[in-house]
């Protein structure tokens, strides 16, 4: 596909950022994109917003998978683009608009001129939350389009054009989500002591949290508790009643992560008893980290070598990603693909460059024919 035609794709996805499960225009944006290309050798199924794609092999030994995520994040857009989002309070800031166009350019070479091996094209919503991957897996349609090997892309800013990076082993962490409620007995703000001051429990509460990644997980065992979101009580002149504290908590494996679950829990009790408060605990959905077979690894980065493209070596990151659901049943790696944004990933400038979209798809079609 052309340099001209991938930015225009790109930026039409761009435009149209869904929330995870609401991705109704960009799956009728996927869908009539996919209706345009020679159908000959394709299999077209839906499931939910997502799709699958197959692509029937010229000699067929095995079925490679290629996973591209379609939703789109809640922040607005500050990018100043003249094609930024048109959907208020969403905006595509983790570069699955770039995903989505890798995928359809890739798919529409295979659809042209089929691979050796059949290659199935995986949609997939909801990356960011509640999670599409482990769903999706668990599909009846994945019975009829399961890879034997898969493989994905993130984007990274942090990384210039033309550069690609990936690791045996781990890549993302485990994540959680962590929603934890406060309830107390509010009042006049002048009597406190009539009180129990939810805003005073839910701030010990962020601060004991952190004590957890500090003295009770191993410090060569890491782990992360974000708290991005505190709100709590109703004007200045009234002692709280509720507060409610929304974070993530991210662990390099998954015995750490129900290790860090039992300390929030022990901790939680603590502050009902201290705060004379009832608090209840929700951890939303929990994402399987990203591990990554080393000999997929070892062919992408060989395979890189026939391309104008330098292959580094990759560090662990605590970034989450349902994809670690469909690596713990098929084998497969996941890599990122260097774009060069000053703003980085969840950030409302998110700007990756787009000379990195024709990169990624010479490498992901490389990768369907050759892996
Ligand atoms: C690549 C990336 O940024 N992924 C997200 C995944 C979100 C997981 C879940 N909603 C959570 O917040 O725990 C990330 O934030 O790493």
């Amino acid at each position: 596909m052309e340099e001209k035609e991938l930015i225009h794709i790109r930026r039409d996805l761009h435009r149209i950022p869904e929330l995870g499960f609401e991705e109704y225009k960009t799956h009728s944006y996927l869908l009539e994109f996919i209706k345009e290309l020679p159908q000959d050798h394709l299999t077209v199924e839906t499931w939910k917003t997502g799709i699958f794609v197959k692509v029937e092999g010229r000699a067929p030994k095995k079925t490679i998978g290629y996973r591209a995520d379609i939703d789109g994040l809640p922040l607005t857009e500050a990018t100043g683009y003249e094609y930024a989002s048109t959907h208020e309070g969403q905006m595509h800031a983790c570069g699955h608009d770039f995903h989505m166009t890798i995928a359809l350019a890739a798919l529409e070479s295979l659809a042209n001129e089929p691979a050796s091996n059949h290659v199935v094209f995986i949609f997939q919503p909801a990356e960011e939350g509640p999670g599409g991957a482990e769903p999706m897996l668990r599909s009846e349609a994945m019975y009829r389009f399961k890879p034997d090997c898969i493989f994905a892309l993130h984007i990274a800013p942090e990384l210039p054009v033309g550069v690609v990076s990936s690791r045996a082993g781990l890549l993302f962490a485990n994540t959680s989500e962590l929603f934890i409620d406060l309830t107390g007995k509010g009042g006049h703000a002048a009597y406190p002591h009539l009180t129990k001051d939810m805003v005073v429990a839910a701030s010990f509460l962020v601060t004991q949290l952190q004590q957890i990644v500090a003295r009770r997980v191993d410090p060569l065992d890491s782990a992360v508790i974000t708290v991005g979101k505190i709100a709590g009580g109703t004007v200045q002149n009234i002692v709280a009643e509720q507060a409610r504290l929304e974070g993530t908590i991210r662990t390099m494996s998954p015995e750490a992560m129900d290790r860090v679950k039992a300390e929030i829990e022990k901790i939680v009790q603590g502050i009902e008893l201290a705060h004379d408060c009832s608090a209840s605990i929700d951890y939303g959905s929990n994402y399987y980290q990203v591990n990554n077979h080393a000999d997929y690894v070892q062919k992408f980065a060989n395979l890189t070598k026939g391309l104008n493209v330098t292959y580094q070596e990759a560090s662990a990151a605590m970034t989450g990603e349902d994809f670690g659901y469909m690596l713990k049943e098929i084998p497969g790696f996941m890599f990122w693909l260097g774009v060069d944004s000053q703003s980085g990933l969840h950030t409302s400038r998110l700007s990756p460059k787009e000379e990195a979209l024709s990169i990624g798809a010479k490498l992901v079609v490389k990768g369907l024919r050759e892996l």
